[in-house]
């Protein structure tokens, strides 16, 4: 008997310890009890069930809703760090060490444009002292930004137009608007750039005793009578033509050059340009080059001024930057052409062009341009002989290095949109 109830007890403590402990592993599954319940119940069983999928929805919703709200806060941080990115200054590019016989202070006009900036790069980095002159009509600070604050490096925010008084070895005098549409947009500036910001640049120079390169065009010779144009050809200009203001402004560039030359024993340089491209040309160039490329990354139609059968022949912007250095640097006088002659009709150009960006462009024809050149190829003997200087960057491996060049531009200002 006595067994018996022991027994009797055993089990109901046995079976109400067991109820107990259901009860809390239940309620400790979520920390705190949602519903009272007995196990006994079928019924209220399930109504915990829905009550507890309900609260895991809740849950799982609030988890959403503060993940999203964590990645927009990582986003925001995110784009935050970039612009922190860019402001911290980057090392600047490896410049070599040059004793103080061998580094040239060098003065470059127009060094903060396309072509003056690629020729600060290489100078800066042969460990030169240099001193840029810009009125940043068409030249941009950020093409030099790499090189402020060092101290072999100068930014000056002048119009040359006005004298300059700076102590230099050697000028390259390359400022003036370079595109068809920019020296257009103010003639009697361009002009005065090219003869009165000329006239600054070689009494400067008679001066200081310095040797000065002057950059000339492939527009002294107009629309030519010779094909292709050796230095020796006097060009086919029309004076009065909307293209006068720059290719008349040039050749009073070079003829100001040989006076100081012959009459004041200036040392010069005069270097022809032909069509050159590269990285840092302007978006807003308004080039064939720039013009094309950014047409077929956008799909807008590629137009062609005219029929286009007119030609013209593309270098690559570092080739031209070793031939100007090679020029300066040698004893040769006369007028060099610098221009790679690979020759193309427009046409052409348009579809090497449209082969290598891809995309959905359409090329269209719109009216010529007034006296716009019909042929145009140097003859570049005069290079080889006397500067040992040829084009090494084909234009297709050239025409990539400027595509993606756009590309990135393009990345940027959308960036800001
Ligand atoms: O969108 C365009 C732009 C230009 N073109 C044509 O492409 C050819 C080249 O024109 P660009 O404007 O690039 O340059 P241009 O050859 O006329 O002048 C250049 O010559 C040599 C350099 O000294 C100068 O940079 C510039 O004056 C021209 O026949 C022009 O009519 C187009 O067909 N479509």
């Amino acid at each position: 008997m006595l067994i018996r109830i022991n027994v009797l007890l055993a089990l109901i403590i046995g079976s109400g310890l067991l109820s107990l402990g259901i009860i809390y592993c239940l309620r400790s599954n979520n920390g705190t009890p949602k519903q009272e319940f007995q196990l006994s119940n079928n019924k209220e069983f399930q109504l915990f069930g829905s009550a507890e999928s309900e609260f895991n929805i809740n849950l799982i919703n609030k988890l959403k809703n503060d993940l999203a709200i964590a990645n927009e806060k990582i986003e925001q941080l995110e784009s935050k760090m970039q612009g922190f990115d860019e402001r911290i200054r980057k090392p600047y590019p490896n410049v070599k060490y040059l004793n103080y016989r061998s580094k040239k202070r060098i003065l470059v006009t127009g060094g903060a444009g396309f072509v003056g900036s690629h020729l600060v790069d290489r100078l800066m980095k042969d460990g030169h002292d240099i001193t840029v002159v810009d009125n940043f009509f068409t030249g941009v600070k950020a093409n030099v930004e790499q090189w402020i604050g060092h101290a072999n490096f100068e930014l000056i925010h002048q119009d040359i137009v006005n004298p300059l008084f700076v102590e230099v070895d050697e000028i390259y005098h390359l400022a003036s608007p370079a595109s068809p549409p920019h020296y257009m947009f103010n003639p009697v500036k361009t002009i005065k750039t090219n003869t009165i910001g000329t006239i600054n640049m070689l009494g400067l120079a008679k001066r200081v005793g310095a040797k000065v390169l002057i950059a000339s065009t492939s527009e002294v010779y107009g629309d030519p009578e010779v094909h292709p144009q050796p230095e020796t050809y006097w060009g086919h200009v029309n004076p009065i033509g909307p293209r006068a203001c720059y290719d008349e402004g040039k050749r009073v560039s070079e003829t100001l050059s040989y006076a100081y030359a012959k009459h004041e024993k200036v040392s010069v340089r005069v270097a022809r340009i032909f069509n050159t491209h590269g990285p840092r040309m302007h978006m807003n160039d308004g080039r064939v080059v720039s013009n094309f490329i950014l047409q077929a990354l956008r799909n807008e139609p590629i137009t062609v001024y005219g029929r286009g059968n007119q030609t013209r022949s593309f270098q690559y912007v570092s080739d031209l930057v070793n031939g100007l250095i090679a020029l300066m640097d040698s004893n040769y006088t006369q007028p060099v052409n610098l221009g790679n002659p690979t020759e193309h009709t427009i046409n052409e150009f348009a579809v090497i062009i449209k082969g290598l960006v891809g995309g959905k462009s359409k090329v269209i024809t719109t009216p010529a341009v007034e006296d716009d050149p019909q042929r145009r190829k140097p003859d570049i003997t005069r290079a080889m002989t006397y500067l040992n200087w040829k084009p090494k960057v084909g234009l297709k491996e050239g025409l990539k290095m400027t595509i993606d060049y756009f590309k990135q531009e393009i990345k940027k200002s959308q960036k800001n949109v």
